[in-house]
């Protein structure tokens, strides 16, 4: 069966497996939603026969789930003014130009003029092909673990935030360095496989600029928290984009904090700050301002004061006491040689109902 432009126009409506979607040349039939964001939703879809040339390449990573049969992830973006379509314009740019096995590279694009089903008028969607990743997200495998009071080990800890990492310092030595602004473990995709950590790959570039901001007035203060309200997710936002001095100067240390705050969920499943005001409540700012992680009662998970110690030198107040990426990588490399290899391929391990006995 062939494709038509219809399909578009269907999904533009209601969307049902089965539809037939174009992306430039190539035909791709969706199969399921896989996920759905503020503006948009992202699809498993299949390349129809017709079209599956250059992609054929992207299928030689054994950790992206294409089963040889041309699956994809396919986000569609509904955009409803020009401010989007900038935004969404960004995220394209900046996801087809880092290269980087620990990045989710964009295969292909664009962005299309859709006649509205209800009221009839023309608006734009973008189309944005990626490879699939169909294990989920981190926070996807967190919250699986917690139902089944799992975690993970401290060589699992170190080895998959030793890739968010990698992913993340290729945006930020780019000159000019970039910041990826929404580091957290709902954007990291994860992928399971035999006998080795999980593969993490770093998406969502939708909140990534340019890292190096001078901030001189009360008003451009403003402007970034306004900004950092809109795009930096709250748990994992630094200070400085909550509470911005009107002098200051900011940087891709910003992803510290945020990277500080996703080791710590990689243990604990939450941020540190989402941690501490627990059930009682609170202030989430006031929590992040002070800086004051707050950790789980042991006995398990049975981290080692190191791990926590390295959560505690990210999460600084004080950006220009945080470390670079660089030095976190260096430290990374230091804790791996120290705890070797770890737990012959037990990548996560399991605790009683009572938190307090590892049972395998
Ligand atoms: N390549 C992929 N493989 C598998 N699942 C994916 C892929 N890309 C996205 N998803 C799923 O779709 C969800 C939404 O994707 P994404 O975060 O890119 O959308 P978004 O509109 O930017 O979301 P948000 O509004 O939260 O920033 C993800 O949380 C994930 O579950």
């Amino acid at each position: 069966m062939g494709c038509t432009w219809s399909g578009l126009s269907a999904l533009y409506g209601v969307v049902s497996s089965g539809t037939e979607v174009w992306v430039n040349e190539r035909c791709f039939r969706i199969v399921r939603q896989l996920g759905e964001g503020g503006f948009s939703f992202v699809f498993l879809v299949q390349e129809r026969p017709s079209g599956h040339h250059h992609l054929q390449q992207e299928a030689k990573d054994p950790s992206i789930d294409h089963h040889g049969d041309g699956f994809f992830a396919l986000k569609k973006v509904l955009i409803q003014d020009n401010e989007q379509l900038d935004l969404v314009k960004q995220e394209i740019h900046v996801s087809s130009y880092f290269k980087h096995p620990n990045l989710l590279p964009l295969l292909d694009h664009a962005i299309i003029p859709v006649k509205g089903s209800q009221d009839g008028s023309w608006k734009q969607e973008a189309y944005l092909l990626f490879p699939v990743h169909k294990d989920g997200t981190l926070l996807d495998h967190l919250t699986r673990m917690q139902l089944n009071n799992e975690f993970y080990p401290t060589i699992a800890v170190l080895h998959i935030f030793k890739q968010i990492c990698a992913g993340l310092k290729e945006m930020h030595m780019n000159d000019p360095p970039y910041a990826h602004n929404d580091m957290k473990p709902g954007n990291v995709l994860l992928t399971l496989q035999p006998n080795k950590p999980p593969k993490a790959v770093i998406m969502d570039f939708g909140s990534a600029s340019p890292a190096h901001k001078k901030i001189r007035s009360r008003s451009e203060a403003l402007t970034l928290q306004e900004w950092a309200a809109e795009h930096c997710s709250a748990p994992y936002r630094a200070p400085e984009l909550w509470d911005c001095p009107s002098q200051c100067d900011i940087d891709e240390r910003t992803d510290v904090w945020s990277l500080g705050c996703t080791l710590f969920a990689i243990m604990y499943r939450e941020s540190p700050f989402e941690y501490v005001l627990g059930e009682s409540g609170g202030s989430l700012q006031l929590a992040v301002m002070s800086g004051q992680v707050k950790w789980p009662p042991g006995p398990t998970p049975p981290y080692p004061d190191t791990l926590c110690q390295f959560v505690t030198w990210m999460v600084q107040p004080q950006i220009t006491m945080r470390p670079h990426l660089e030095d976190v990588s260096i430290h990374i490399d230091k804790l791996l040689a120290s705890f070797g290899t770890g737990v012959d391929g037990l990548w996560t391990l399991k605790v009683d109902k009572q938190n307090t006995e590892l049972i395998s």
